[in-house]
């Protein structure tokens, strides 16, 4: 039987140190580097960080909007890079915050979750706001191929609030984002496989996380103003759940590799300093 991509990522994290670093070519990064704001200059760009980090970091996670930037070209150096990152022996979180329909849901979670789609990833982030039901064939494709989902609860950004605070039948629209995924996290030993996303740039989330028994992917590290000091002021008791993401404040050490290395290196003896 397939192994759950929870067991896969309690064991990458296990062995690697709990950090998922983003791959976000960002034009100004790009530049900063030296490169040109091209297809070349996005493929050296995207090798450079697999080559650094793929080997040490427990997962990865592409940006796919600055890949389809470039158009096919784009997303063809963005196939490469999920080769690449799982051919070094990270996993592969892929940033495409997909949210659809069901019947159109179920094709994207044919494009990004079935074996032997050229953008198939280990999990990807999913977005519940058409309804956490909606997602109902990412899970299955999910559950059913060893692969898994971020969906997001209480996204970094401060105007997630609007939506993701309101309070529906006594609890936030986030709370029952966070429950619906512990529910189809319920007996997965030892992890989950449909996680949440929750920002760390939160000073009080206001979510009870201990039954969700499944991922907390984490972003807003470094960039965005997020400690690794503060995850525990920020997640408390789920603290063991929680996989905290950074892109910028590890990219912008390149385009030296070693460089790279070291400042991922440094982020996940400071995460793992707070998590243990
Ligand atoms: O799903 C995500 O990854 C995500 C969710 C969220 O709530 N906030 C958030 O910043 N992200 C992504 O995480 C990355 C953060 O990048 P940095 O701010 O450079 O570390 C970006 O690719 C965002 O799109």
């Amino acid at each position: 039987m397939t192994e759950s991509f929870g067991a896969r990522l309690h064991a990458a994290t296990a062995a690697r140190g709990p950090l998922c670093v983003g791959v976000d070519p960002h034009p100004g990064l790009l530049q900063a580097w030296g490169l040109p704001v091209t297809v070349a200059g996005l493929e050296r760009f995207a090798r450079t960080a697999v080559e650094a980090l793929a080997p040490v970091v427990a997962a990865v996670k592409p940006q796919s909007a600055f890949f389809e930037a470039f158009g096919s070209a784009g997303v063809a150096v963005l196939e490469r890079v999920l080769a690449d990152v799982s051919a070094a022996g990270a996993l592969t979180v892929l940033d495409v915050k997909r949210g659809d329909i069901g019947s159109t849901m179920d094709a994207y979670a044919q494009a990004y979750l079935s074996d032997g789609s050229p953008l198939a990833a280990d999990a990807i982030t999913v977005s519940p706001y058409l309804g956490f039901g909606s997602l109902q064939p990412a899970v299955d494709l999910a559950l059913a191929t060893g692969r898994g989902l971020f969906v997001l609860a209480r996204t970094s950004n401060p105007e997630g609030a609007a939506v993701q605070d309101a309070v529906a039948g006594g609890r936030t629209v986030a709370q029952q984002v966070v429950d619906a995924a512990a529910e189809a996290n319920r007996d997965r030993h030892p992890l989950g496989s449909i996680g949440v996303v929750v920002g760390a740039t939160h000073a009080d989330t206001g979510l009870d996380l201990s039954a969700v028994h499944g991922p907390v992917l984490a972003p807003g590290l470094g960039a965005q103003g997020a400690t690794p000091d503060g995850l525990r002021a920020v997640f408390g008791d789920a603290l063991p759940w929680v996989l905290p993401a950074s892109s910028r404040d590890v990219l912008g050490h390149g385009p030296s590799v070693t460089a790279l290395r070291d400042a991922a290196a440094r982020t996940v003896d400071a995460v793992r300093a707070v998590l243990g």
